[in-house]
């Protein structure tokens, strides 16, 4: 991925004029690119389009006005008075010029205004899409593309820099052009092709350095994305309650605002310097724009003086060199046009990333898909992106219809891992899932997971209402109200849903003003509704991953005959250090660093005298004290 790799990988350096003509290019795909953007809003861009070209023909027009009100204001001779009837028509010319442009300019803010808006709207409708759909779990933890992914939607504040800006003012940069260049004609035509073209190419010049300073500065500001991420998390830590807590009960605040001033160094550290010398390398830019100035004013006089031009022609030509010199002036059109296109080119590239096959959509099977025979795990490794290491090594494991297994396995050994892959979260990077023999990776992610309900450790919380953070499980039947009931009563919400205000309509969470945070254990019973209504809407396999950690004796003890007397047809998978948990599961598997250590039922296992047997008679010993371990 560029964003990755471009920036910071060295390549043998090819020659300057090479050099020069690849950045010339890629500058005007990236101009295109934004360009295109401009289909985004038709009607505004129209209208843009036609006030821009009107205004870049006024300057023009009113340099040629004042010429002829000039020249007209010559003619007129002491007690002539009648003379003055023909200043009437070059006044109103030029009045009207200057009225026009005023006019032209506010309308033409408006019609910007709403295409930029228009424009912004659809990136983040694209980024909005990358992020939820488009793009793989396991590609929202590549650094690369997390950038991206703030990059594209970070659309600046009040419609600047962002890419609807961008691609408005590139517009709007492209009738400046225009301008210059029907100006350098008049020039041309007026007084001297040759002062024209050289004004022309001395303003082209002084907007070349001004670009190539302060825009190198955007493109360094650009490439520490990351740094700039670090030291935002830093700087918003503080509102986030859940880190409030631990700030003040560790007295943390001071260290906080330490790293958040390391990481707003470390963020700008680089880039001051840069600064420093764009500001002292304004001299150029200065001695350029004197020269011009010089020419653009001293020329057309000396040519009037030695009579070759008239005083008309002399306030033409001044104003037609005022209009080629105002094509220099690097507005803020500019900084949205280079910052809001690297936003777009962020986007672009998160759109290549969804079009990569690899994208973990899976493709190549079309027909129905289902878990009738097994799922075989057969020779599974998987090592996570941007490491080294691999979690799982060659492991094989099959999961028949409607059994039950305990996974189990010590802290790190890769248990959420192997379920992250069973539920194609991630891929396996060695060997193969095969649903029925078919390849889990040519099975499309979404009927897959119209297939499998997992419950993860950090189930999401939404602040949504109750039902609705159940029916989740299964979002098509988010209707289903009976259904939802029933996987409460399963789960044993309905011991405490009734106490809330509003019952099963309760908005969870605390982000909004009625709403109600739960405890760690009722969020949990929360998350196994949610896989028992994803049961009852035909799942084949449930997963989850340490559903007792926060549950109550009461509840864990419960747990297992609730949760396998209400599903009869799908497999099961439970993850548990809590072996009360998993005890009477079908089958016990124990997975160690290479693979499965042992696994069968509960007594098959505690006879073995294994691993599991010593960790059984560990947590046993605990309880040593009741009749039953568990
Ligand atoms: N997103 C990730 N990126 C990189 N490494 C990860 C990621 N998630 C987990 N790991 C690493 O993979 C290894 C296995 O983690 P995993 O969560 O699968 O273990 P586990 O057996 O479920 O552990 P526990 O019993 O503590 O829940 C750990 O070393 C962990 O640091």
């Amino acid at each position: 991925m560029p964003a990755d790799t471009g920036r910071e990988t060295r390549t043998p350096r090819s020659p300057a004029p090479l050099r020069a003509v690849a950045a010339i290019r890629r500058l005007f795909a990236s101009r295109w690119q934004l360009l295109r953007q401009l289909r985004q809003a038709p009607g505004a861009t129209t209208s843009l389009t036609v006030l821009e070209t009107l205004a870049a023909v006024a300057p023009t027009l009113s340099a040629l006005g004042l010429g002829w009100l000039v020249s007209r204001l010559e003619g007129i001779g002491e007690g002539d008075d009648f003379a003055w009837d023909g200043l009437v028509a070059p006044l109103v010319l030029v009045s009207a010029m200057f009225i026009l442009q005023e006019v032209l300019a506010a309308l033409g803010e408006v019609a910007q205004y709403a295409a930029t808006g228009q424009i912004d709207r659809s990136i983040r409708r694209a980024v909005r899409a990358a992020s939820l759909r488009g793009l793989s779990v396991a590609q929202l933890e590549v650094p690369a593309i997390v950038d991206d992914l703030a990059r594209a939607s970070d659309v600046g504040e009040g419609m600047l820099r962002s890419p609807g800006s961008a691609a408005t003012g590139q517009l709007r940069l492209l009738f400046r052009f225009l301008a210059a260049g029907s100006a350098t004609v008049l020039l041309s035509v007026v007084f001297s092709p040759l002062l024209a073209v050289v004004l022309l190419v001395m303003s082209l010049c002084i907007r070349a350095l001004i670009r190539r300073q302060w825009m190198g500065l955007v493109d360094a500001w650009d490439a520490r994305e990351r740094y700039r991420r670090r030291s935002v998390y830093w700087t918003e830590l503080g509102r986030i309650p859940e880190a409030g807590k631990d700030i003040r009960m560790f007295g943390l605040g001071r260290w906080v605002v330490g790293r958040r001033t390391a990481a707003f160094i470390e963020f700008l550290d680089p880039l001051w310097p840069l600064r420093r010398k764009v500001q002292i390398g304004q001299w150029p830019v200065a001695i350029v724009t004197t020269v011009s100035g010089v020419l653009a004013l001293l020329v057309p006089s000396l040519a009037m003086r030695a009579g070759a031009i008239d005083a008309a022609d002399l306030v033409v030509c001044l104003s037609a060199a005022f209009a080629i010199f105002q094509m220099s002036a690097m507005g803020h059109e500019a900084f949205d046009i280079e910052y809001g296109s690297g936003a777009v080119e962020a986007l672009e590239r998160l759109r290549e990333m969804e079009r990569k096959p690899a994208s973990d959509a899976g493709a190549a099977h079309s027909g129905p898909v289902g878990f009738e025979t097994s799922i075989r795990c057969e020779g599974v490794s998987f090592t996570y992106p941007g490491t080294t290491a691999p979690v799982i090594r060659n492991l094989d494991l099959e999961i028949k219809p409607r059994e039950v297994i305990g996974l189990v396995g010590r802290n790190g050994v890769g248990k959420t891992t192997l379920i992250r892959l069973l539920a194609a979260v991630y891929r396996p990077d060695g060997g193969s899932i095969l649903v029925d023999g078919v390849d889990l990776v040519d099975i499309p992610a979404e009927q897959w997971h119209a297939r499998v309900s997992v419950v993860f450790q950090d189930f999401g919380r939404f602040p949504a209402t109750l039902a609705d953070n159940i029916a989740i499980g299964a979002s098509e039947h988010l209707v289903d109200r009976e259904g939802v009931r029933r996987a409460a009563r399963l789960a044993g919400i309905d011991r405490w849903s009734d106490d809330l205000p509003a019952g099963l309509d309760t908005v969870l969470g605390r982000e909004f003003d009625d709403g109600v945070d739960l405890s760690g254990g009722q969020w949990q019973s929360v998350a196994i509704a949610r896989a028992l209504f994803a049961a009852q809407h035909g799942r084949d396999l449930l997963v989850f991953d340490e559903p007792t950690a926060h549950l109550d004796a009461r509840s864990e003890a419960a747990f297992f005959d609730r949760v396998t007397d209400a599903i009869d047809d799908a497999a099961i998978v439970l993850i548990s250090h809590r072996l009360g948990t998993i005890r009477h599961a079908d089958r016990i598997v124990m997975l160690g660093p290479d693979g499965i250590i042992e696994q069968g039922s509960h007594d098959e296992l505690v006879e073995g005298d294994g691993e599991y047997a010593r960790l059984f008679a560990l947590q046993a010993s605990q309880f040593a004290e009741s009749a039953s371990p568990f």
